[in-house]
């Protein structure tokens, strides 16, 4: 059998609740200094500021092919939902992405795997591309261990939402490690690339693209390591310096 073909690269940042609205803008002005690389024809990008920043950073970055995401979306498209975000407006403010199921969102606001996939059904409804975020809260020491206890808890998380959203839609998952995020260095790569193949196999055979990404204390020096895994890095605080962003977006570009 001829060997699978990879899907493009993409790399993404967010800037959960890092910034205020003038560090904001002034990072989204310089992810647009970086659209004249090379890297575009190679992969995607895309940048999650928080709501507020949101149109005003799809506004910046319209002229490039940067993707803006939301961190969040509600299930419904409209009505009596006060203080969240729908789905609709989000398309309409300027995102193409919108993040689902951070293991935040799950752990502070007792996001279930139902809310997940409702959301990632909803994100695909609007034309929104469902980037879902999963991965297991406790690291086993015992490396084999760790692996089996890791597709055990996010095989759910996958297959709820893979139920959820039209078989030809695209999909992100971003596999990230609860106990990798806001570390010092990123998960193992190999517990990573082991954990990443399984959970790969449970998006094969359906028509829309899948694509798979690492995210836990990733930056520069990181995808060399997994990428027999991953299509690319969901980065956080690691990326928050643009001139680390630019060497994880040439690394995975391969410049
Ligand atoms: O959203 C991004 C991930 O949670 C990773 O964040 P981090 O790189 O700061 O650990």
């Amino acid at each position: 059998m001829p060997p699978l073909s990879r899907p493009r690269r993409i790399v993404g940042v967010s800037l959960k609740m890092y910034f205020d609205v003038q560090s904001t803008l002034s990072y989204v002005r310089g992810v647009l200094q970086l659209d004249g690389d090379a890297w575009n024809a190679r992969l995607d990008l895309f940048v999650i500021p928080d709501f507020v920043t949101l149109m005003e950073s799809a506004r910046i970055l319209e002229p490039s092919s940067v993707w803006v995401g939301a961190q969040d979306t509600f299930w419904e498209d409209k009505g009596a939902y006060t203080g969240e975000v729908s789905p609709l407006v989000l398309r309409q403010a300027g995102a193409r992405i919108v993040e689902i199921g951070h293991a935040e969102r799950r752990a502070t606001f007792g996001e279930t795997d139902e809310w997940v996939a409702k959301k990632a059904g909803a994100a695909a409804r609007n034309g929104l591309i469902p980037l879902v975020c999963i991965g297991e809260r406790t690291h086993h020491s015992v490396a084999s261990a760790a692996v089996g206890a890791a597709i055990q808890e996010c095989k759910p998380q996958v297959t709820s939402v893979l139920a959820a959203v039209p078989d030809d839609a695209e999909v992100i998952l971003a596999y990230e490690p609860v106990w990798a995020i806001g570390a010092a260095e990123p998960a193992d790569a190999d517990h990573v690339v082991n954990v990443t193949k399984e959970l790969r196999k449970l998006a094969a055979g359906r028509a829309g693209v899948t694509r798979v990404l690492y995210g836990g204390s990733a930056g520069p020096g990181t995808f060399a390591k997994i990428a027999e895994g991953v299509d690319g890095l969901f980065l956080g605080r690691f990326a928050h310096d643009i001139h680390n962003l630019k060497k994880v977006i040439q690394e995975v570009g391969g410049a």
